[in-house]
């Protein structure tokens, strides 16, 4: 059984004791729930907002119970490309709330405010800037909108980060910081992106604002991190296009040294405001081992981490008995996170490379062509491919690519099973047969499942 509970009595691949995945929140938390008046008759916390908000398709129902859909919808998938014994059952968590360690706002004009009594014409010049009219929203976007629901009581992001949306939001009242009106492309402050280090609990804010110059930044966020002490960077992000990407290229640190640290398998990862990085960090660390695991390191193979975003999976993989890891992400500021995360870690037996990832599989099947190998490096090292695509998967150029270099064995993450059965079908085609099918629950209470298959030539 892991510390956290996520591996079931019965080991992998058995029938999941239904007891076993409950959500096993402490009293306390329970308390704190109840207080909150947020659970029901059935001891469950309860979402005030499931269904305006609609992120969380699940939310009130029992947790075994979403655990045991999700099985079923990954036995449904995967029956066409694997045999029931390849799929174990997925892996859930002990407590599955307050898990998103990314919560994002944006910011947007609201109701007309009535003025305060006494503060009505003809008093003293205010000594700071006059409040907005309108009141600010923040929250979330109901599913498929862009109407901004108040979600400040949202089970599955975490507490600390909220807490600092709802403290811009009065600052920016406080300090008379308009809004961002999407639809005239007026205003200042266009969202808040707050990131919390799991484990280090260091606390990364970006404000994003419609324009640099940001007027009284300095005492913005003095006042910030005075109500927010946990707070230990902020970054100003620019972004003046009309457009629904969140972050702009443009950055300057307002406070702290820009980026913060997190710790995942014993390894130090550095997070800035661009990078990618799961937003569960407890369920990525059971993602990490399990795919580390199925890939089988013995110490001699060389592995191709490919999509790797920061090199979090690669730099687990070299530290777990990897040989050797090359990297390929197509953004760069990712493969600079990578590269310093290596050298951070002392872990100097990985490359990483900005490339499109099926481009890069490309040159290197040719290599091993022209010098006549398959499955080796170089070196003579046996390769082992260990692949995390986007949603949409990965493509038949790479997969293409994946099946003339020969590696040993792939381990293939997904957070879209229905892309990943579609790719796996494909390599099938060429001998590679799904061995082992294991789910992990990285989004508790919604639709998204997780899977990482391992794929072996048959
Ligand atoms: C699901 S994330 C996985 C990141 C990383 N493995 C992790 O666990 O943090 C997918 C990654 O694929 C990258 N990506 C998307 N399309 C790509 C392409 N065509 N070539 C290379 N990388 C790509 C994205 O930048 C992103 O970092």
């Amino acid at each position: 059984m892991k510390e956290n509970g996520q591996k079931r009595a019965g080991g992998q691949g058995g029938k999941r004791p239904r007891q076993a995945a409950r959500p096993q929140a402490g009293p306390r938390r329970r308390q704190e729930r109840r207080q909150e008046g947020n659970v029901a008759a059935n001891g469950l916390p309860q979402c005030p907002v499931a269904r305006q908000c609609g992120a969380c398709q699940h939310v009130n129902q029992p947790y075994d119970q979403q655990l045991a859909a999700k099985d079923e919808r990954v036995a449904q998938l995967f029956s066409q490309v694997a045999g029931p014994e390849a799929l174990r059952s997925i892996l859930g968590m002990r407590d599955p709330y307050a898990y998103r360690n990314k919560v994002m706002s944006p910011f947007a004009p609201g109701a007309p405010r009535k003025a305060a009594p006494g503060k009505r014409g003809g008093g003293k010049r205010p000594s700071r800037p006059a409040s907005p009219q309108r009141d600010i929203l923040c929250g979330m976007y109901a599913a498929g909108t862009h109407r901004i629901i108040d979600t400040g009581e949202c089970l599955i992001e975490n507490a600390q980060a909220k807490q600092v949306i709802r403290t811009v939001r009065s600052l920016m009242l406080k300090f008379g910081i308009p809004p961002y009106d999407e639809d005239r492309g007026t205003g200042f402050m266009r969202h808040a992106v707050v990131r919390v280090g799991h484990t280090t609990g260091e606390v990364l804010v970006t404000l994003v604002t419609n324009g640099q110059q940001f007027p009284g930044a300095k005492s913005f966020c003095r006042e910030l991190v005075r109500r927010c002490p946990f707070i230990t960077t902020v970054v100003q992000n620019i972004n003046e296009r009309q457009t629904n990407v969140v972050l702009g290229q443009r950055e300057q640190v307002l406070y702290g040294p820009g980026f913060i640290l997190d710790k995942l398998c014993g390894l130090s990862f550095r997070i800035s405001s661009q990078s990618f990085y799961q937003v569960n960090s407890v369920q990525t660390e059971v993602l990490y081992r399990q795919a580390i695991e199925l890939a089988g390191f013995t110490g001699a193979e060389h592995a191709i981490d490919a999509y790797c975003g920061t090199g979090t999976i690669g730099l687990v993989a070299a530290s777990m008995g990897a040989a050797q890891v090359t990297g390929v992400d197509c953004v760069e500021s990712s493969i600079r996170d990578a590269r310093q995360n290596a050298r951070h870690n002392g872990v100097d037996n990985a490359r990483f490379a900005v490339a499109d990832a099926g481009a890069f599989m490309r040159d290197m099947a040719a290599q091993a062509a022209a010098a006549g190998r398959a499955g080796t490096d170089e070196e003579g090292r046996p390769l082992v491919l260990l692949m995390d695509p986007p949603r949409a998967g990965s493509t038949e150029e790479f997969l293409r690519a994946a099946v003339q270099l020969a590696p040993e064995r792939i381990a293939y993450i997904s957070c879209n099973p229905e892309t990943q059965v579609r790719d796996l079908g494909f390599l099938k085609q060429f001998g590679y047969g799904v061995r082992t099918v294991q789910p992990v629950d990285m989004f508790p209470h919604t639709d998204h499942i997780e899977t990482i298959a391992l794929i072996e030539c048959m």
